[in-house]
């Protein structure tokens, strides 16, 4: 499990996080609209203008390859490129978890035109991919790290696009391996069960980065 240490300050983060979360929102809102827009060829072709534009300002300067996994030498964690939490990833929804004294871990959050499969609903793949991120929290929740092994889903009824749900809890532990369950939910109740093998890498033998504080976070 690889980690990269970025020695940077709260305030640091604070700015870092002030400058891009309202980028990336904005790439969201951008990624909407496009689905959405019905305006006129020649407003089609100036957004095109502006985007190619706003692309090359960024590419100006950038990394090699991914985000990683970034933590501060207080252990604070910064998975910024995470396709499911990350915040300079517009793709992310973004889902924000919860972790309960209980080690349960819940999220509730939006899912809207971007990740349509059936006509006004989820695609099956996008509620796997938010149930493995859920239930993979919920396995490290124990503060001991893990990867998925295998998740097995039961899609019960589709999932509406909208305001939506997700839960997990580690229910039995073997050796190295943590069984978690979790579940998908609407309004009216579960639309997806998950059950997953999550396994501590055999190698592991030291402490984790935790998630990093927000601005009125306990
Ligand atoms: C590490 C491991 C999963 C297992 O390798 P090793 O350590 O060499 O395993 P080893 O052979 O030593 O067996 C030990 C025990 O485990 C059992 N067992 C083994 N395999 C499986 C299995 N597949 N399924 C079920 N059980 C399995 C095996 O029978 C044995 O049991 P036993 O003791 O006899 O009763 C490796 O296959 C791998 O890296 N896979 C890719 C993982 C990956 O990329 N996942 C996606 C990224 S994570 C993510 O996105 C979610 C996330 C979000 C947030 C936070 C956290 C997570």
């Amino acid at each position: 499990m690889e980690f990269t240490l970025e020695d940077i300050s709260d305030d640091e983060i604070a700015r870092r996080r002030d400058l891009y979360e309202p980028l990336t929102d904005s790439v969201r809102e951008l990624v909407d609209a496009v689905i959405r827009t019905e305006v006129d060829d020649d407003s089609v072709r100036e957004a095109h203008r502006l985007i190619e534009a706003a692309v090359n300002t960024l590419r100006a300067k950038q990394i090699d390859g991914s985000y990683g996994v970034r933590f501060t030498a207080d252990l604070q964690g910064m998975p910024w490129g995470n396709a499911v939490i990350g915040l300079r990833n517009a793709i992310a929804p973004p889902v924000q978890t919860v972790r309960h004294a209980d080690d349960r871990v819940t999220a509730d959050f939006t899912l809207g035109a971007a990740y349509e499969g059936p006509s006004d609903c989820v695609h099956g793949g996008i509620c796997a991919m938010v149930l493995d991120h859920v239930l993979g929290e919920a396995g490290s929740a124990d503060d001991v790290p893990c990867y998925t092994g295998t998740i097995s889903l039961r899609f019960l009824r589709p999932t509406p696009l909208g305001s939506l749900h997700a839960e997990a809890v580690i229910v039995e532990r073997d050796g190295r391996k943590k069984i978690v369950h979790g579940s998908l939910s609407d309004e009216k109740g579960q639309t997806v069960t998950a059950e997953g093998v999550f396994i501590v890498p055999k190698n592991w033998d030291g402490p984790m980065p935790r998630k990093a504080r927000r601005p009125g976070d306990a």
